[in-house]
């Protein structure tokens, strides 16, 4: 995961939490309870510092850790934190029954599919996250759909290492999207900033959409040709060239959506992309598939565990290429994320309620005032 942060621009990132220093100056009447602790669960935080904006603040660095997936449940008991930052760790309802200092859990990131939130309620622990859209990720992650997208069109790994190996150069490469169809599965944030992109490419655009009665979104009547129910995914794919997973992830509603059948039913040679996540694709028949080249080709930012085993057979395969989760992780993404997080934690330690948050504990461990002026409608239509 370190690999994330080199491409942080360093002014920009530095600039911006400059301005954020500057803006929390004017809440410094509401100074943080020095005694909220907050524990960063991924070791890449401490390259990151996402909770340097708390900086000006009587908030002092020993208030936070970091820790490893591995070490989660003990650093849980032994320290006692209040406030849990995850990084798409499983936080399932046996860590939740047992971690009785957790009084917020706030996503770095915008889906919550790991975080059994029901658990977290009953329990009378705030969740909240990341806002996709505005100024979340959905633009981001739509961008490295279509980079997957043009990379296994034009076979990117190939031609580079042609031009390594010294030629042959003006040879045909791979397909142009040009003319091509393809095939948007979730329309939610990603999936419609995707097709929005998209939409100039003269490419013929269908979607599958688990609530077929929302429609076409209106600022999309005019690019998307047809929205398929998801029970007609299988008819849907069968005519694509492309086919891109953006619909939120959902264990017991579409496990493994993408699996023998379906990889079956696409059209021979065509290329899918999944930017949503692992879960979603049976990855053994994703295999078999691109082996026979019943797939052509697959742009894949996320997998069923994570980081992926090195001896995946997906990695021998030379039609598939794979980036480490990082579709949507990029240098604005997480300066945004610091703001965000940074001013939630503010509004927690004065008991205000935090913004973007999903649920609303009946007798919450720590009682937060409503604010009455909550955005946090943005964030409730990810991947529908
Ligand atoms: O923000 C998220 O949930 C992501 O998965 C970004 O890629």
């Amino acid at each position: 995961m370190s690999s994330f942060f080199p491409c942080i621009r360093p002014i920009r990132f530095l600039a911006s939490i400059k301005q954020y220093h500057h803006a929390y100056s004017t809440t410094a009447q509401h100074p943080l309870t020095p005694s909220l602790k907050i524990l960063f669960c991924s070791k890449h935080f401490s390259e990151g510092k996402p909770w340097e904006p708390l900086a000006n603040t009587t908030f002092r660095p020993h208030h936070i850790r970091t820790c490893t997936a591995a070490d989660l449940h003990q650093t849980l008991s032994t320290w006692r934190p209040d406030v849990l930052v995850p990084w798409w760790h499983t936080i399932d309802h046996h860590l939740l029954d047992r971690a009785s200092s957790l009084t917020l859990i706030h996503q770095f990131g915008v889906g919550l599919d790991n975080v059994d939130v029901p658990a977290a309620t009953r329990n009378g622990i705030w969740v909240t996250r990341l806002p996709a859209n505005g100024t979340g990720n959905a633009d981001t992650v739509a961008e490295h759909a279509v980079l997957l997208m043009l990379a296994l069109s034009r076979r990117l790994p190939l031609a580079v290492q042609v031009v390594r190996n010294g030629g042959p150069f003006g040879q045909p490469y791979g397909m142009g999207m040009i003319e091509k169809t393809v095939c948007i599965v979730g329309l939610g944030d990603i999936g419609r900033a995707l097709a929005s992109r998209l939409s100039t490419w003269r490419m013929r655009i269908t979607a599958v959409r688990h609530r077929p009665e929302l429609g076409t979104p209106p600022e999309l009547r005019d690019a998307i040709d047809i929205v398929y129910p998801t029970s007609e995914l299988h008819r849907a794919i069968a005519e694509a060239d492309y086919v891109v997973s953006a619909v939120k992830y959902d264990r017991a509603r579409n496990r493994r959506l993408f699996d023998a059948a379906a990889f079956k039913a696409m059209k021979p040679g065509a290329i899918f992309v999944n930017v949503a996540r692992g879960g979603l694709v049976d990855e053994e028949a994703l295999a078999d598939a691109l082996e026979t080249g019943s797939v052509g080709g697959a742009g894949l930012d996320v997998f069923e565990r994570e980081p992926l085993d090195t001896r995946s057979r997906l990695l021998a395969l030379s039609n598939v290429i794979a980036t480490p989760h990082s579709a949507g992780v990029t240098d604005s993404f997480y300066e945004m994320g610091a703001r965000v997080f940074a001013e939630n934690v503010a509004r927690f330690a004065r008991g205000e309620m935090v913004k973007y948050a999903v649920n609303r504990p009946e007798t919450p461990r720590k009682a937060l005032r409503e604010m009455g002026e909550e955005d946090d409608a943005v964030v409730l239509s990810i991947n529908d």
